[in-house]
């Protein structure tokens, strides 16, 4: 049985044993590590079957066959390139990491040379099969179109940076427009999925993000415009924020969870 080991026991990581607890996710949860006990504490009380041990993953990787990380940008710095090193495959939910060149150039070589599989689940959005199959020819646009309610986007550094104040945001507010590349930088939680969406793409410096505050909408909504040869798709997802986390939506949990569903699963059907 596939022996996972997770860092990160917030929102995602909790659906995610929750889901090997429960069965869902046919793997054994080995262990599992996050900087905050308390979320060590939470996490662990919601589980009935398995007890993982707690431990660093500089510890976990020479025991298990996956990694998962569902932690944030700086996570995917500290545990993957070990990781990678110590020939665990890896799933990555803070894919905004790979905004920067050198640790997505780091991890491809890695995973080449120590054969190992790193897995970016389609997280929050819908359309990625699309735009996969469109990259076979010549892609002209992606354009990102995220809209959250004001406290959806609390925190980012954009955020305090420009000292913008949420609760005053009384409209529609366009409040970020540019590259993927400074979109994921500028919000490292709340858009990682204009990474997932470059890597599949045309990359971090073409791919087009704007981010709407909108304190009319309860839910995360995610636009997607894709124009290419092949003709042009436009996606739109209107997910339901977490409830312990109204950054992240319900759907980027499901999206790990079917993620590890398939790569638990020795029958694989379909193309
Ligand atoms: N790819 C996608 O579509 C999506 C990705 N995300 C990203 O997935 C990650 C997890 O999301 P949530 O579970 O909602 O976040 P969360 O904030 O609920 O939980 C994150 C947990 O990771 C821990 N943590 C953060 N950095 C750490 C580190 N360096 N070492 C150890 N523990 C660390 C925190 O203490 C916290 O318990 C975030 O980076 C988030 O931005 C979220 C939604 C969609
Ligand atoms: O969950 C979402 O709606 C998107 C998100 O936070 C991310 O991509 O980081």
């Amino acid at each position: 049985m596939l022996k996972i080991g997770l860092i990160g026991c917030g929102t995602i990581g909790t659906s995610i044993c929750k889901a090997i607890d429960d069965g869902t996710i046919e793997a054994e949860l080995f262990a599992i590590y996050d900087r905050n006990m308390d979320d060590v504490d939470k996490l662990l009380s919601t589980l009935k079957r398995y007890k993982p041990q707690v431990m660093e993953t500089s510890a976990m990787i020479k025991e298990i066959d996956l990694l998962v990380e569902c932690a944030s940008q700086g996570a995917v710095y500290e545990v993957i390139p070990a990781a990678l090193h110590a020939h665990c495959d890896v799933m990555i939910m803070s894919v905004g990491a790979f905004a920067d060149e050198k640790l997505h150039k780091t991890i491809r070589e890695l995973a080449k040379d120590n054969n190992c599989k790193v897995y970016l689940p389609s997280g929050a959005i819908v359309g990625l099969d699309g735009l996969k199959s469109a990259s076979s020819e010549e892609i002209y646009s992606v354009t990102l179109t995220t809209q959250k309610p004001p406290r959806g986007l609390a925190g980012a550094p954009y955020i305090i940076r420009n000292k913008i104040d949420l609760d005053k945001i009384n409209g529609r507010n366009v409040i970020f427009e540019g590259p993927a590349s400074e979109a994921v930088k500028a919000f490292p939680a709340n858009v990682n999925v204009a990474a997932t969406l470059s890597i599949a793409g045309i990359g971090f410096e073409k791919t087009k993000v704007k981010i709407v505050a909108n304190p009319a909408l309860t839910r995360n909504i995610h636009e997607i415009s894709v124009e290419g040869v092949f003709g042009e798709f436009t996606t739109r997802v209107e997910n339901v924020p977490s409830p312990t986390n109204p950054k992240s939506s319900y759907l980027a949990s499901l999206s790990a969870i079917a993620t590890l569903k398939k790569i638990s699963n020795p029958f694989q059907i379909g193309t």
